[in-house]
């Protein structure tokens, strides 16, 4: 029951509402007794050969009336809990999902998306379950339960009515015990379903290198072997249910046959009419419908308490990045200055950075270059707030960033990664996806900087083709360059290129960053690469090694320098002419 209290925030605000439902419920339970009633007048009206036309049209027309009475009143109750049930729903699915937009990367890395989209799926309709179909449950095995009761003792015969409702309980104990193994076994199913599709779209996605490697016998023994696995958990729902069904049955059953043994004699004895036996009978089985609620009751709410906890626990997590609410609110501009002594990623040890020093003036270019996993996109990910835990500071317009709002921060600064994400939509919706109102003609001339024009141009559908999971596919370069265009199109103060040329060739790479220099001669660019002509005409290299800035000068000073960044650039060198060589040949 600890569930309604936790939910009584939302039942105090909404009981106006839920009153109106719980009025419908009475209302609804009251005329129910009435049928039963009027049908046992009839059949001792019958039976004693006393029938009068006048009184069987009356008695229908009430039969009618109250029909016509609790259609009007189910509809009450209905709309008002199930509505009420779904507003619950709503609201602590954008509480969740709000809140989801408000973390940060650390609570990512912490929840698995498949966990997380649990949550908001799973766990909030168990919750919705409490405020509809809970409060039915138990709103209904008391009024129903109650007013049937009265009913019976009352209009009927009391000792008939304790005999006959014997058995019921154990209907509510069964309801109970069975609906919580069916619980089990229903959440395992759940669960072994979702690992079935996550094989499943994991097999899917991962094809090309699935075949490849030439696993693909061994992959579909493990999908099969998941199949297996479902199937037999599956059965134990199925085993579950069929025991459940024919044990209710027979309870039931047991009740009739006590009420027909002792309604019987108390017939034939005179202590109550055939008339009063039919109309008990129609009350006993308005009878069963409460009694499983109360079974059932127990069920929802603990499944409902359970992802109540669970979300609560999601809300409570803190995001570690703090969007200031005094921060600047203005949009950063001018030079951006890094001095980040430690950063360490939450969870992990070891130092990802240490000693990042360096300035990039406005309007200057600087570029990280570095072995794989060295740390540039790590350098990068800071300024874009993703984390704040590092020791030391980074400026941009002489304002530490953690000092900005990131309203403010954010959209001043075109990130673009390596892997983009494509929308299920338009080439131009997804480029104007960070300025939805740009017109045709911005977004044209976003594609031209990023030298994606002419493709787009030779498309299906030109910008309206759909790309993403139901469109097209692009090559690895095509969303690159889609990418590029998306960070442009807002023409951020500063431009952050990781590793986002590596699927495009040498001579488109080249046509870009001529681009970008012309075109953003005010604006500060930083360039992370592992090609090193993508970063040579930058106005400051970095070489980043295990974290730290282990080189760092122009592109002459660095050859001068000998290191690494002078053995690589000849090395690439050589593959490209030995490559122009191959092709010429
Ligand atoms: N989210 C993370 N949590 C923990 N460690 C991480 C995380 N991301 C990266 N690292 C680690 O930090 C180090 C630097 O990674 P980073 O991605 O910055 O390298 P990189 O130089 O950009 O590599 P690449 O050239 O392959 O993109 C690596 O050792 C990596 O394993």
């Amino acid at each position: 029951m600890s569930i309604f209290v936790k939910l009584s925030w939302y039942f105090k605000q909404e009981w106006k509402t839920y009153m109106v439902g719980v009025c419908g419920l009475i209302l609804t339970a009251l005329l129910a007794i009435i049928p039963p009633r009027i049908i046992g007048v009839l059949v001792d009206a019958i039976h004693s050969g006393k029938l009068a036309a006048n009184n069987l049209v009356i008695l229908l027309i009430v039969l009618a009336v109250v029909a016509i009475a609790q259609y009007g009143s189910r509809y009450m109750w209905r709309t008002a809990i199930w509505g009420e049930a779904a507003k619950l729903e709503k609201v602590l699915r954008n509480r969740l999902f709000w809140h989801y937009t408000q973390m940060d990367q650390a609570f990512f890395q912490k929840y698995r998306t498949g966990d997380l989209m649990a949550h908001a799926t799973n766990d909030l309709s168990a919750i919705q379950r409490v405020a509809g179909g809970g409060i039915l449950q138990f709103a209904d095995s008391m009024i129903t339960g109650g007013t049937t009761l009265i009913a019976m003792v009352s209009l009927i015969d009391w000792r008939l009515t304790i005999i006959a409702i014997v058995p019921f309980p154990l209907l509510a104990v069964m309801a109970r015990y069975m609906g919580s193994k069916i619980h089990i076994a229903f959440r395992d199913s759940q669960a072994a379903f979702s690992r079935l599709n996550n094989k499943a779209e994991e097999s899917i996605t991962g094809i090309k290198v699935i075949k490849g490697l030439g696993q693909q016998k061994e992959d579909m023994a493990d999908f099969d072997n998941q199949v297996a696995q479902t199937i037999n958990i599956n059965r134990r729902v199925n085993r579950l249910d069929s025991l459940f069904d024919p044990m209710t049955t027979m309870i039931i059953s047991l009740s009739y046959v006590i009420t027909i043994v002792y309604g019987g004699y108390l017939v034939t004895t005179g202590q109550i009419t055939i008339g009063s036996l039919v109309s008990f009978v129609s009350y006993l089985a308005m009878m069963i419908w409460p009694m499983f609620a109360v079974g059932m009751l127990f069920n929802t709410l603990e499944r409902g308490n359970a992802s109540y906890d669970r979300v609560m626990d999601l809300l409570k997590q803190q995001s570690k990045v703090i969007d200031d609410p005094d921060g600047a609110n203005q949009s950063p501009k001018g030079e951006i200055k890094y001095d980040v002594q430690q950063f360490a990623y939450p969870g992990d040890d070891r130092l990802a950075l240490q000693q990042i020093n360096f300035e990039v003036p406005a309007g200057k270019t600087v570029g990280l270059v570095g072995k794989v996993g060295s740390g540039k996109s790590t350098i990068l990910r800071l300024i874009l707030r993703q984390f704040d835990n590092y020791k030391g500071s980074i400026k941009f317009g002489g304002i530490d960033i953690r000092h900005y709002k990131m309203d403010a921060l954010i959209p001043a600064i075109g990130y673009v990664p390596q892997d983009t994400f494509l929308f299920s939509d338009s080439i131009r919706e997804n480029i104007r996806f960070a300025r939805p109102q740009a017109s045709q003609k911005q977004v044209e001339l976003a594609a031209q900087k990023s030298d994606l024009f002419d493709q787009i141009k030779g498309m299906p559908d030109g910008y309206d083709t759909a790309v993403g999971e139901e469109g097209i596919s692009l090559s690895g370069g095509q969303r690159q360059r889609l990418a590029i265009a998306r960070a442009l199109l807002i023409n951020p103060e500063l431009l952050i290129l990781d590793d986002a040329l590596s699927a495009v060739d040498a001579e488109t790479e080249t046509q870009i960053l001529d681009n970008l220099r012309s075109e953003r001669k005010e604006k500060t660019t930083i360039i992370s690469a592992h090609r090193l002509s993508s970063v040579m005409n930058a106005d400051e290299i970095l070489v980043i090694n295990d974290g730290r800035i282990a080189e760092r000068g122009t592109h002459d000073e660095l050859m001068t320098l000998g290191g690494w960044y002078h053995d690589m650039f000849e090395r690439q060198e050589l593959e490209t002419k030995v490559k122009g060589g191959q092709n010429n040949g």
